[in-house]
C-alpha cells in the first residue's frame, strides 16, 4: 500500500470512528475498495464505528455491502466488539434482529452465529437427485463446476494474496472436461453437492423468473477418487496440490470453500466406509446423486422399511464450556495430542438413547468428574473428520472437585475468566492457549466471555 492510500484509509478509518457519515460516505465513493480494508490495528471501518458506538456510520457501511463477519486480530467480529461495549441498538443492527424475530421469540439472542465449515453457498436441490435425465445434462453442462478429492483430501491452488504477505488455499474447481475419462472408472465416487445459490435469494417471484429457475444455475459435484494423486493432478493445468492429511490444513480453506468442503469430505467419507451392505454384507449401488448406497441382494432386509444405512451417516458429538457455579471460572480440558499450554471444552460422542442434555453431563462427569445441571444450546458445527455434527452448549458446573478420566484427557482445570480473557482477546498465551478460532470450542468460549462482558 502506498503512503498515499495509506493515508485515506487512516482519514477513513478515523471519520467513521469520529461517525462522520459525510466523510465516510465521500472516501467510499473514490475508493470503494477502502470498505473492507484494515489498519495497522488491524480493524476496519466497521469494527472503529461499532468500538465508538456510531450507529449512522455502521448503518452506512452496511448498506454500501461492507462483509460483517471479518475478524480483527483477536478474532473478534464488529458485532463482538459492539457486544463488548454495550451499544446494543449497534448489535441488534449488526445481528439483523428484526422486529418480527423479537416478537414471536422474544428473549431469544438473536446473534448470528456463524461457524466454521457451517456456510451454504449452494442449494442442494436433493429433489433432483432422483431426476436422471436433469442430473446427466448438468454432469456434461460446461459451466459445471468439479472438485476432486485424493483419499479425502481436495485439490487446491496456492495463490499469492496481499502482495505476497498472506497464501490462501483455494479448492480447485475443474471442468466437466477435466475429469470425464476419470467419470468413466469404476472406482470413481461422484456426488452431487448442489447448484449456486441465486445472487439474491429474497427476490420476488417476477424478478426470479426473469433470473431463471434454481435448477438452471451451476451444479457443483464431487468426485472421489483413491487413484495416484500424481496421475490425477494432471486434470488440472494450473499449479495445484491436493491438502496434505493434517486436519489444521482443511482450516486455511476460506469460510465458503470450507462449507462446500464439510459436505463433501463427510459424503465421501461414509462412501469410503460403507462400500459393502452393512446389513447382510452384498454389494451396493450407487443412487441419488452419490446421497444413497442401494443393496444389490433384493431378499436384503435393508429393502424394507426405514434403512439408515442406506444414507450418509452423521455422528452427534456434544461440545460444551462448563461454567463453575461462581460464574467467573470455566472448565477445560486438554487431550495429550494437544499441542503444549493449549486447552479445549470438553467433548464427546452421543450415545445411543441417549438427549443432547444427558450427554453433556455424562461426558463431563467421565471426563472430568464435575456433574453439571442445567444445559443451554448455543450453536452446532458440521465437522467432517469425518462426519461428526457439533452440538455447542453452555453448562451449569453443581459440583466443582476434578478427578481427570486419564485414558481420555491429560489434564482439566478451571480457568478464571480474566486469564481467559487475556488469551482469547490479548493473545497472551503464556498461561494458556485456546483452539483456533475455527473450532467451535473457540467460538463457545468467546460466547462466553461476551455474554458475561459488564455491560
Ligand atoms: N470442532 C471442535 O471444536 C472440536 C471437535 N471435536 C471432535 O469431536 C469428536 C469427539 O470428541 P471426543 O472427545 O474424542 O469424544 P469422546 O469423549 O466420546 O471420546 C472418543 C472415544 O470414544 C469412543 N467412541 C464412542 N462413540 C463413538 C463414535 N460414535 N465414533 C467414534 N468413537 C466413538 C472412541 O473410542 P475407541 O477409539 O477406543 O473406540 C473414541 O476414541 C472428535 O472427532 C473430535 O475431532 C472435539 C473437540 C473440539
Ligand atoms: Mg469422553
Ligand atoms: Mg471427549
Ligand atoms: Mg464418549
Ligand atoms: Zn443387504
Amino acid at each position: 500500500m502506498s503512503s498515499v492510500e495509506e493515508e485515506t484509509l487512516q482519514r477513513f478509518l478515523d471519520a467513521a470512528a469520529r461517525g462522520d457519515v459525510n466523510h465516510v460516505t465521500t472516501l467510499l465513493s473514490q475508493v470503494p475498495l477502502i470498505i473492507n480494508q484494515r489498519g495497522t490495528n488491524g480493524w476496519n471501518a466497521l469494527m472503529m464505528a461499532a468500538r465508538n458506538g456510531q450507529y449512522d456510520v455502521v448503518e452506512e457501511l452496511l448498506k454500501h455491502g461492507c462483509d460483517k463477519f471479518s475478524v480483527n486480530s483477536s478474532s473478534q467480529t464488529a458485532h463482538d466488539i459492539a457486544k463488548f461495549w454495550g451499544h446494543r441498538h449497534i448489535c441488534n443492527l449488526l445481528g439483523g434482529a428484526n422486529d418480527v424475530c423479537q416478537r414471536v421469540l422474544p428473549g431469544v439472542d438473536q446473534t448470528p452465529q456463524e461457524n466454521y465449515f457451517s456456510r451454504e453457498t449452494l442449494e442442494r436441490l436433493s429433489e433432483k437427485r432422483t431426476d436422471k435425465s436433469w442430473m446427466e445434462d448438468k454432469e456434461r453442462d460446461p459451466r459445471t463446476v468439479y472438485l476432486l478429492f485424493n483419499n479425502l483430501s481436495p485439490m487446491v491452488g496456492v495463490s499469492q494474496r496481499d502482495q505476497g504477505e498472506r497464501v490462501e488455499t483455494k479448492l480447485c474447481r475443474l471442468k466437466y472436461e477435466d475429469v470425464k475419462n476419470l467419470l468413466n472408472k469404476p472406482t470413481t465416487v461422484l456426488i452431487f453437492l448442489g447448484v449456486e445459490k441465486r445472487k439474491n435469494p429474497l427476490s420476488s417471484s417476477t424478478s426470479s423468473q426473469k433470473e431463471g429457475t434454481s435448477c438452471e444455475l451451476p451444479a457443483w459435484f464431487a468426485v472421489g477418487s483413491d487413484e495416484d494423486a500424481g496421475e490425477l493432478l494432471k486434470c488440472c493445468s494450473d499449479k495445484c496440490c491436493f491438502l496434505k492429511k493434517d486436519h489444521r490444513e482443511l482450516l486455511k480453506l476460506s469460510e465458503d470453500d470450507a462449507g462446500v468442503v464439510a459436505q463433501a469430505r463427510s459424503v465421501l467419507a461414509w462412501h469410503s466406509r460403507y462400500s459393502w451392505c452393512p446389513t447382510c454384507g452384498s454389494g451396493t449401488r450407487v443412487e441419488e446423486g452419490g446421497y444413497k448406497r442401494s443393496c444389490l441382494n433384493s431378499e436384503c432386509r435393508s429393502q424394507q422399511g426405514v434403512h439408515n444405512t442406506c444414507y450418509p451417516r452423521v455422528d452427534p458429538v456434544v461440545i460444551m464450556l462448563v461454567i463453575h457455579p461462581g460464574g467467573n471460572q470455566c472448565l477445560l480440558g486438554r487431550k495429550k495430542i494437544f499441542p503444549a499450554g493449549m486447552f479445549s471444552c470438553l467433548a464427546g460422542f452421543v450415545e445411543a438413547g441417549e438427549c443432547v442434555e444427558e450427554a453433556v453431563r455424562r461426558e463431563v462427569e467421565e471426563e472430568s468428574g464435575v456433574k453439571v445441571g442445567p444445559v443451554h444450546y448455543v450453536s452446532s458445527q458440521p465437522w467432517p473428520l469425518p462426519s461428526s455434527l457439533m452440538i455447542g452448549c453452555l453448562a451449569v458446573a453443581m459440583t466443582t472437585s476434578i478427578t481427570v478420566d486419564e485414558n481420555e484427557i491429560e489434564d482439566a482445570q478451571w480457568f478464571p475468566r480474566q486469564q481467559v480473557m487475556d488469551s482469547l482477546l490479548r493473545g497472551d498465551r503464556s498461561k494458556l492457549s485456546l483452539p483456533p478460532r475455527q473450532t467451535i470450542a473457540h467460538q463457545l468460549i468467546k460466547h462466553w466471555i461476551n455474554m458475561t462482558s459488564n455491560l
